[in-house]
């Protein structure tokens, strides 16, 4: 007799996050939430991180009552601002200058639903990032080499990140999207893998 797997939904548009959770070795569909995330400036970029990580994780459980459901939500955080995806490439720029030469930390929020278990768990991760001193030819050549529009802060640790990167502390897997660690540990503890 072949047990029936539990169905898991990552509610997420990421494709990062997708290569991320794969690398678990759960399987998983994907359901992206309609939802519209609050990306106001803020002074409490946790509180931000744990409110859209939510909202997406409730929107998908709410239509998959029997199904466990995870959300996350990730945001770059200096001057105590949080820097999300740039809007255009003007945007982008001024975000790797602000960046520049300094440490700022990427948190990530992620909520894991169960409705009709009645579970909800919500967590956040934070890393430190430094970057490099970049003068304005090394941030036209990052740019030219990788999409930032669709990314928190106008960059990605994981593309050319050698270019633009001096040194990250804390989960790497956190600051692409999923704090791989902190979720391992929750889905043991629920059972969900080994
Ligand atoms: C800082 C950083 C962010 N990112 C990405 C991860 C996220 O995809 C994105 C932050 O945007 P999010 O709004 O967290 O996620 P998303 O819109 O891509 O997907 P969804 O809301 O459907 O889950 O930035 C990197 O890939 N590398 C990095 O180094």
């Amino acid at each position: 007799m072949s047990e029936t797997l539990p169905r898991f939904i990552l509610a997420s548009a990421s494709p990062r996050r997708r290569e991320l959770l794969g690398q678990l070795g759960l399987p998983f569909t994907v359901v992206v939430a309609d939802v519209v995330e609050h990306e106001e400036r803020t002074t409490d970029p946790r509180t931000m991180v744990a409110h859209n990580a939510a909202l997406k994780a409730d929107w998908v459980a709410e239509r998959h009552p029997d199904a466990w459901v995870l959300g996350a939500d990730t945001t770059v955080f200096i001057d105590g601002e949080a820097l999300n995806k740039p809007a255009d490439g003007a945007e982008a720029r001024a975000m790797l200058c602000q960046l520049s030469g300094r440490t700022h930390t990427v948190f990530t929020g992620m909520a894991l639903r169960h409705r009709s278990k009645q579970i909800a768990i919500d967590r956040g991760v934070a890393s430190d990032v430094t970057f490099k001193e970049l003068d304005e030819a090394t941030i036209e050549a990052y740019l030219a080499r990788v999409h930032t529009l669709d990314k928190a802060g106008g960059y990605a640790i994981q593309e050319h990140g050698d270019l633009i990167i001096a040194r990250q502390e804390g989960s790497l897997s956190n600051i692409i999207g999923l704090p791989l660690e902190e979720l391992k540990q929750i889905l043991t503890e629920q059972r969900l893998m080994d």
